[in-house]
């Protein structure tokens, strides 16, 4: 599905009125009909600085990213965003989608949807954002992803035919056809090609039919049919539902960057060109630096106007580079621009009346915008997240394996006093397989809670649920094997809860370490180096009395203690008198004659709702993506 360059300027009449419902009379997939609107997003006076330095000195010092920045994109057209590596085209992205998490916006900068500033809900709902790298997840198929975001973006009152529908729809569109089945992959997993999971990428952000999509680097590491196919999918969804498209991009191939409506060049921050692509890019830097050299006949204006201004503020230093934005500030191209926002403003409040005095107050909600709600319910989420990501998990043995086999393994080699002591300490141990899948899959729940998708509480019990059913499936045979081998004495049922909360517990303890961390070297290393050294104070190794009196705080905070304590309860209490070692009996020796195994258990269940508290804590607090 290849689009030709479309030469209509489509800028009058759109701004901020109803769109059509949707119902694409030149689709071959019958698209739904689902209510929409046409957003201009217009921009003024742009000035976003970033904190420079250490301590003190980082409050007085700051950097603009981006300088007196304006512009605007049209419903219906092509924005691209160009500029050497490092101008500001990604952070302008980020601030039109509200999801720059540092830095300060000016006063005076202003960013309007419509005339009006952004909601946190309509950010969520009407703008979808293509990030440069893949967040997709790698087992689902494209045909999978596309439903699994549409029951999560779309209200639950939507019909399961009508989302069926749109994921039809967006498959055709999108040319996905013919890997739609295959899985996703990526890392060292073989899936679809590049090219297609960028073009999944723009069908995800596409599923709440957003008025407005950013895109970063669509066509990044694409060759150049792929880069134009990913270019014409956008064009095509940008005319079919009137919406507003700007990308960054690099070195587009010129076929590609001829699709493009408009262009923004941007240099160190600051605009060098804003207006419409083709010959008038041209001719502007023609009549503005007549000295530069011009266009050669094989190259794209896309490589053009970046060369010549790159070589130039290369050769001269920063005063041409500022060359450039100083003759655009002055440039009748900039009053005509400027003049074409008044009207689009004119036009937005004409069409939708203002709402008394809220327009101002951009800056202070830029935070809050990345906290508020979802369209579903949580509980919706959590069945969602279970049936698509939690079924296909189980459906595979290198997930399943290293949940199920990891404590199961050392059963067989325990017979001894030692087996309650070695059967805590390998479920200590098995949650590092947890521990990986979440660090890993991160930029995935980075996006999709950005994208509104879920709840934290949605995600939490997703993984909670996820992980802890398997720890409950494999509580019963290891208990009943130990049982068996052992002979052990006392209650089974509370050797299988003190299993299953122990599991539980570390399982958890894992999902903390992974909140807390983002890397996976330094994850490992705290949680193993924590668990290690919980064992030496679980009263086994060092018994009560030998234990050094200025470390028992720390026993007493072990949670393997109250696990393997109220274990070795169970299993000796019957024999508090007879004679063991050296002499004594079992639970004299290790200080544990005095324990109430129900109190113990009730510690152990409280250590594992003291972690569950802290991963939600770890969650909202750390944030692991500075943008
Ligand atoms: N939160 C931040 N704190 C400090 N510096 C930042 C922050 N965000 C971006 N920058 C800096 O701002 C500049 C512009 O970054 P940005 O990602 O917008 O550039 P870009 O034009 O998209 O680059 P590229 O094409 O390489 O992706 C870079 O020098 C970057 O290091």
């Amino acid at each position: 599905m290849m689009s030709k360059p479309v030469e209509q300027d489509v800028e009058g009449g759109e701004v901020g009125g109803e769109a059509p419902l949707f119902c694409p009379s030149n689709s071959a997939a019958p698209a739904p009909a689902l209510p929409g609107k046409a957003i201009t997003v217009t921009f003024q006076q742009l000035t976003f600085e970033v904190d420079q330095g250490r301590g003190a000195a980082r409050k007085r010092r700051r950097a603009p990213l981006l300088q007196d920045v304006a512009g605007f994109v049209l419903p219906g057209q092509l924005t691209a965003v160009l500029g050497p590596s490092g101008s500001g085209k990604t952070t302008l992205l980020d601030l039109l989608s509200g999801r720059k998490t540092t830095g300060h916006l000016a006063p005076g900068s202003c960013i309007l949807f419509n005339g009006r500033p952004a909601t946190s809900g309509m950010l969520r709902h009407d703008v979808g954002y293509v990030e440069q790298r893949d967040t997709l997840l790698p087992l689902l198929t494209p045909v999978e992803m596309l439903r699994y975001t549409a029951e999560l973006k779309q209200p639950r009152s939507t019909p399961a035919e009508v989302k069926r529908q749109l994921v039809a729809a967006l498959i055709e569109q999108l040319s996905l056809d013919e890997c739609q089945h295959t899985a996703i992959g990526g890392g060292l997993t073989r899936g679809i090609s590049g090219g297609e999971s960028k073009r999944v990428g723009v069908g995800v952000a596409m599923i709440s039919r957003p008025a407005v999509l950013l895109c970063d680097e669509p066509t990044s590491g694409l060759d150049s049919w792929s880069a134009h196919a990913a270019v014409s999918a956008m064009l095509d969804l940008a005319r079919l539902y009137g919406i507003a498209v700007c990308c960054t991009i690099h070195s587009p191939p010129p076929d590609t960057f001829a699709l493009f409506h408009r262009v923004m060049l941007l240099q160190r921050g600051r605009l060098v060109y804003f207006g419409p692509n083709g010959d008038p890019v041209e001719a502007y830097f023609a009549a503005h630096f007549p000295s530069l050299r011009s266009r050669r006949p094989t190259e794209g204006i896309s490589d053009y106007i970046i060369d010549v201004t790159s070589c130039a503020a290369k050769d001269s230093g920063s005063a041409a580079a500022h060359a450039f934005a100083d003759a655009y500030a002055a440039s009748d191209l900039r009053l005509h621009n400027e003049q074409r926002i008044a009207e689009l403003l004119a036009a937005a409040a004409a069409a939708e009346p203002a709402d008394g005095g809220q327009g101002h107050g951009m800056q202070q909600r830029m935070c809050g915008w990345l906290r508020q709600g979802t369209v579903t319910p949580w509980w919706w989420g959590l069945l969602v997240l279970l049936r698509y990501r939690t079924a296909r998990g189980y459906s595979r043995a290198s997930w399943l394996l290293p949940r199920m086999l990891g404590p199961a393994i050392p059963t067989f080699f325990v017979v001894t006093v030692s087996v309650l002591f070695m059967v805590v300490v390998s479920f200590a141990f098995n949650c590092m397989s947890i521990l990986s899948a979440l660090v890993l899959e991160r930029a995935v729940y980075l996006r999709e809670r950005s994208d509104g998708l879920y709840h934290l509480a949605t995600y939490l019990a997703f993984k909670v649920v996820e992980e802890l059913s398997v720890v409950l499936a494999v509580s019963f045979p290891i208990t009943a094997l130990i049982f068996w081998l052992v002979r052990l004495q006392g209650s089974v049922a509370f050797v299988w809860l003190a299993f299953l909360l122990t599991a539980s517990t570390a399982t958890v303890l894992a999902l903390l370490t992974g909140a807390l961390f983002s890397n996976l070297d330094v994850a490992t290393m705290v949680l193993t180096s924590y668990t290690s050294s919980l064992l030496y104070f679980s009263g086994f190794l060092i018994t009560w009395s030998a234990m050094p009196v200025y470390w028992k705080w720390y026993a007493t905070i072990s949670y393997l203690r109250y696990s393997w304590g109220a274990l070795m309860v169970n299993q000796f209490e019957g024999e508090r008198d007879v004679a063991a070692f050296g002499g004594q009996p079992v639970l004299l020796y290790f200080g544990l004659q005095h324990v109430d195994k129900w109190a113990w258990l009730g510690w152990l269940a409280l250590f594992l709702l003291a972690f569950l508290c802290l991963t939600w804590l770890a969650l909202t607090c750390v944030r692991h993506q500075q943008r």
